[in-house]
């Protein structure tokens, strides 16, 4: 069944790519690039077939009987992790679709790496129309307005969720058109250098492209998102609004997001740095306490102005740290955000990806904000020991040992002073309310003692 569902997929994008062939016949090195994501998806298709286990229902993720008070029975996962839960975490590159792509301008973060990254959502029904289409903002509008609408159709999700009869399914023109209320109006083929793509990384729900846009000449990163493959395309209005509405220094800049056919375009600042994840995989680089602390400093000031906001982020990690070619850092990926506010404080979705999930966040209890100290715990671990907790387990394994058992055990690849020692307990205490904020730890002694005011330690990492 599943198997029918991707053919049809990949013969209405056949059938998609020939139309635009026709109709704007874009530039050559834009038809490599839509020919070759096309070949990777017919492979991507390939691979998850071949992978599915004969018992299980496609796409779903059974667990054993779990010991603890909440059972991950309900979760499931993407297709992308379906399809590469079964290769060694580690393994080389060769078996997956990047391989032959075009040479990127800079390297890409491990694709064995990011695919075993499986981001595990919940299967949810697809959202509601709200009742009344102008509802939706536009993209001048409030910030806060704009965040509300992301929460209110989480909120709508999450109803309709519980109601099978409410569980009507939005159709793909529906959804589309709402896209169209909350982005930028103009073509971006307009303006940018169709002729210059060129593949920078890969996510889960996107490919992220560089190019120039010829009207400031400036090079812009460009992600795409295909309408039809989000597991929750309701988040796809993550992407749009947060780093429009909350611009910040350590947040990565966002130009304009745009609907093109069947994809949304965000066009952001480029960061030809790369993702920390480049560094932290890299066997001969090993961070000191300085590297660590000045990296965790401007993540933390983006948290902290995230979570003064409302909005938790959900997936800190190291692919969501991007550098700057000055060695700066900043957050980036805000596909996963959440709004919390006086009249909703907590958040239950499952949400995140696994070896980086709170044990609450895993436990379904409601959760706020404190899930990102969490996971930018998890992060430092990945900084010392070069991958997080359980990395060697199965996601559902590590996550039921997240869970269940006492804080992580960490590998200390290295001795660490007694001040980041203690900077990790607070932030992996397991009981929310016992972990520290954001700002309390931009106030803690390894900040202080070994924060670099410049990033002169940073840019050693870049130019290796
Ligand atoms: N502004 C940028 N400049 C340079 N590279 C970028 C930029 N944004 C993203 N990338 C690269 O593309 C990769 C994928 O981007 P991103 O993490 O936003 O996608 P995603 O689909 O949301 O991924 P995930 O699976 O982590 O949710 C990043 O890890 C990074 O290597």
């Amino acid at each position: 069944m599943q198997q029918r569902q991707l053919q049809n997929h990949q013969f209405n994008q056949q059938q998609q790519q020939q139309q635009q062939f026709v109709d704007q016949r874009p530039p050559p090195s834009y038809q490599i690039y839509q020919q070759q994501r096309t070949m990777d998806q017919q492979q991507q298709s390939r691979a998850l077939s071949e992978s599915q286990p004969p018992s299980s229902p496609p796409g779903q993720w059974n667990q054993p009987a779990s010991s603890g008070s909440a059972s991950l029975a309900a979760s499931s996962v993407t297709a992308a992790s379906v399809a590469n839960r079964n290769r060694p975490l580690r393994q080389s590159t060769a078996s997956t679709s990047d391989s032959n792509r075009h040479q990127p301008v800079r390297a890409v973060s491990s694709p064995a790496y990011r695919l075993s990254q499986q981001q595990m959502q919940m299967q949810q029904p697809p959202m509601q129309l709200p009742q009344q289409p102008h509802q939706f903002i536009p993209q001048q509008q409030q910030p806060s307005l704009a965040m509300d609408l992301a929460a209110r159709l989480e909120q709508q999700l999450n109803a309709a969720a519980a109601s099978a009869q409410a569980a009507r399914s939005l159709t793909h023109e529906q959804f589309r058109s709402a896209l169209e209320r909350v982005v930028l109006p103009e073509d971006p083929r307009l303006f940018l250098d169709m002729q210059g793509f060129v593949k920078i990384g890969e996510g889960s729900t996107s490919q992220v492209l560089l190019t120039r846009d010829r009207r400031t000449s400036r090079q812009v990163a460009v992600k795409m998102m295909d309408l039809r493959k989000q597991q929750r395309r309701e988040l796809l209005f993550n992407e749009v609004v947060i780093m429009r509405d909350y611009p910040h220094p350590c947040i990565v800049e966002m130009y304009g997001s745009y609907l093109v056919d069947d994809e949304l375009w965000v066009l952001m600042e480029y960061m030809p740095g790369g993702a920390l994840t480049d560094i932290v995989t890299n066997k001969n680089i090993r961070l000191d306490d300085c590297q660590i602390a000045t990296i965790c400093q401007p993540v933390l000031q983006a948290l902290s102005f995230l979570h003064s906001n409302g909005v938790i982020h959900r997936d800190i990690k190291s692919d969501s740290i991007l550098f700057c070619r000055t060695g700066h850092v900043k957050l980036s990926d805000f596909g996963f955000c959440a709004q919390v506010s006086p009249e909703l404080p907590r958040r239950k979705s499952l949400v995140g990806t696994p070896y980086w999930m709170a044990p609450e966040l895993i436990a379904r209890s409601p959760y706020g904000t404190e899930v990102d100290v969490w996971s930018l715990g998890v992060m430092i671990v990945e900084m010392i020991d070069g991958e997080p907790p359980y990395f060697n387990e199965a996601p559902v394994q590590a996550m039921r040992r997240i869970r269940d058992q006492q804080a992580p055990r960490l590998q200390f690849s290295r001795p660490v002073p007694p001040e980041l020692a203690d900077f990790l307990g607070r932030t992996m205490a397991r009981d929310p309310k016992q972990r520290a904020t954001a700002d309390e730890l931009l106030r803690h002694p390894f900040i202080a003692r070994f924060a670099s005011p410049d990033v002169g330690c940073l840019l050693q990492l870049l130019s290796r």
